[in-house]
């Protein structure tokens, strides 16, 4: 029978049997991707049915090749399984950005699915078939993209924005054909062979697109876990040597002075001892949550240690820093507990330091705010104490 086949035809039959392989192994390869939460798990799922079906629509158009259309079953299930295998996107990007498929979504996708596959092959004419797939299609493809939309606005890694801008030129290409057929059903023929080439094209992109974009994501979220307290979601010490490098530089470009504070819980282990160990974590959630409150978006607080807290305020001077300072006070002195006690007040002490020299290492003046903060501790506490003098330049 192949013999009969002509040599473009049999080009394509390798074609089309070799991407029916890759994506079966790429759904295979899928289900052993690593998946932290249980959204990402969902979403891997989908990925895998995704794919599985991409693999069983490129055999299907394998088949309706190879037999010459004869059997009409390959080109019903080859459409069907395009507009499943495209439909099942939408759930899977909703499910990779951690939100549920709007119901609309999924009665325009049914809706699609339920009257186009039956009604296009109902229909006797050819290019009435391909207007209602034309447009059944640029209606699951106008979903895609408010989906992949969603999704590279949450994970916001360039893989996911190159793949929305690539399914919008795709979607616009398939609304070109379906003018020019309606203009003059004379394309159908040139048509074949535009979608011969588009589709592959499309699956291909798309997929490579979705790996990317799902490796960047779990590499961001790896780095960002890397870089957070677990309990307070407050950056950690290490993430906190590198924001006070690039405070040192942004000093050494404008000149202005910053401030690193250390703030420590007064009595905090009375909190523990008294109200338990969890009762203590949720003060420690309460009060970086009042760090925040005070601090600008361009400053930086962090958790280096149980109960100790170190920020990171730009362009400050002595007076700006003063009224920070008391502002945190009051901050942390209004927190109420009403599910520990009513009775508990927490306080905390400040020492801070002013750098404005970018020579100061970070040691240098963790050390003199910390002297402060001791000095304070031993004066009776709930205050703050400021030096911006005698910091050792580590390099001297
Ligand atoms: N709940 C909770 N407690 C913690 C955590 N990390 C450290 N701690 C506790 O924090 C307490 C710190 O106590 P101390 O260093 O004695 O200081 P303090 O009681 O705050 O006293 P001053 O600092 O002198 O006012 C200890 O009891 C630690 O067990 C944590 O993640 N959660």
């Amino acid at each position: 029978m192949m013999e009969s086949v002509p040599e473009q035809q049999g080009s394509m039959l390798t074609v089309y049997l070799g991407l029916s392989l890759l994506f079966l192994i790429l759904c295979f390869l899928s289900l052993r991707f690593p998946a932290g939460s249980p959204h990402e798990h969902r979403a891997r799922r989908f990925m895998a049915i995704f794919l599985g079906v991409q693999s069983a629509w490129y055999l299907a158009f394998y088949a309706t090749l190879a037999t010459s259309g004869e059997n009409r079953l390959y080109p019903t299930l080859q459409d069907g399984l395009g507009f499943l295998s495209y439909t099942l996107t939408v759930p899977m990007f909703h499910a990779f950005a951690n939100r549920a498929t709007p119901s609309y979504n999924w009665w325009i996708m049914a809706g699609t699915l339920i009257l186009a596959v039956p009604v296009t092959v109902a229909v006797p004419s050819y290019i009435d078939k391909l207007h209602i797939g034309n447009l059944a299609t640029i209606a699951i493809m106008a979903v895609n993209i408010k989906a992949i939309g969603t999704y590279m606005r949450v994970t916001n890694n360039v893989a996911a924005s190159i793949l929305w801008y690539l399914v919008l030129l795709f979607a616009s290409l398939l609304c070109l054909r379906s003018l020019a057929l309606f203009v003059d059903p004379g394309v159908a023929v040139w048509n074949e062979s535009f979608l011969s080439f588009l589709l592959p094209l499309m699956s291909l992109s798309v997929t490579i697109l979705i790996l990317a974009s799902v490796g960047l994501t779990a590499q961001q979220s790896l780095i960002r876990l890397a870089l957070r307290d677990q309990l307070t979601g407050l950056r950690n010490r290490h993430a906190l040597m590198e924001d006070y490098q690039s405070f040192i530089s942004r000093l050494s470009r404008s000149g202005n002075a910053f401030a690193l504070l250390v703030c420590d819980i007064d009595h905090f282990k009375l909190v523990n001892d008294k109200y338990t160990h969890e009762a203590g974590d949720k003060v420690l959630k309460a009060f970086a949550q009042r760090l925040n409150r005070v601090l600008r978006e361009e400053d930086i607080a962090a958790r280096v240690g149980g109960e100790e807290f170190v920020l990171l305020v730009s362009d400050a001077s002595p007076q700006i820093l003063a009224r920070i300072c008391e502002r945190l006070l009051e901050e942390v002195r209004s927190m109420a507990f009403p599910d520990i006690s009513p009775d508990l007040v927490i306080t905390t002490s400040i020492g801070a330091v002013l750098v404005d020299d970018e020579n100061i290492k970070f040691e240098s003046a963790f050390r003199a705010a910390d002297e402060q903060l001791y000095a304070v501790k031993a004066g009776g506490r709930d205050a703050f104490a400021l030096s911006r003098s005698q910091i050792e330049n580590s390099q001297g």
